[in-house]
């Protein structure tokens, strides 16, 4: 027979969990919200897969996405997140206070987890990756578009210089708190 606290234990391990990987291109969203999916039992979702082609084009071609372009996209984002039955981690950039918004209105309960680092760091993970569609010229309109999480909103922000197992043992760790 489990005691109280082993029980509470267990139910906080298997309590189903919305999370957003957040943060600007090349900031770990695939590589840390894989991982941290996976240390929570649930799925991943990596958002870049559900821009519609056109924004993909558009930034491959070096133009940032607008407003309008990212709206359908958030939509979709928070569509996937409402209808999750299970733990849930989608990695979307979530630049705006209002984009966080958006998904919140479709899913309340989603939590978002920001990896935060210097232009420096950033630009030479993105310059590692030149097969990927994301120039690196548009890295200082992502961070010049990102507005931080906001004392009100239910989330974490860790330092991109960190590894990626540290981030997901101590985004896991609060999380589950
Ligand atoms: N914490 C980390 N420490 C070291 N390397 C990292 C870390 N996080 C990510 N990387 C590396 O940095 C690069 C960018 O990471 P990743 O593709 O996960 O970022 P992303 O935010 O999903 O990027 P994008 O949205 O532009 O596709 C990858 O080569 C990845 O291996
Ligand atoms: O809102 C945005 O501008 C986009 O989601 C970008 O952040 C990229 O898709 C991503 O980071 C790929 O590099």
């Amino acid at each position: 027979m489990s005691t109280a606290v082993e029980r509470a234990e267990s139910d906080a391990a298997s309590r189903t969990l919305h999370v957003i990987a957040m943060g600007v291109s090349g900031s770990g969203k695939s590589t840390v919200g894989a991982l941290l999916a996976e240390e929570l039992g649930g799925e991943f979702v990596d958002g870049d897969d559900l821009h519609p082609a056109a924004n993909v084009a558009k930034m491959a071609a070096g133009t940032p996405l607008d407003d309008d372009d990212r709206a359908p996209w958030l939509r979709e984002i928070g569509a996937r997140m409402a209808a999750a039955t299970g733990t849930m981690v989608i990695g979307c950039s979530a630049l705006k206070r209002s984009y966080r918004d958006l998904i919140r209105s479709a899913a309340p309960d989603t939590v978002f987890v920001h990896m935060r680092g210097s232009r420096e760091l950033l630009a030479e993970r993105m310059a590692a990756r030149p097969e990927h569609f994301m120039p690196l010229s548009l890295l200082d309109s992502q961070l010049g578009t990102l507005e931080e999480l906001e004392p009100d909103e239910h989330g974490v922000a860790f330092d991109v210089a960190e590894p990626p197992a540290q981030i997901v043992r101590e985004a896991a760790e609060w999380l589950r708190a």
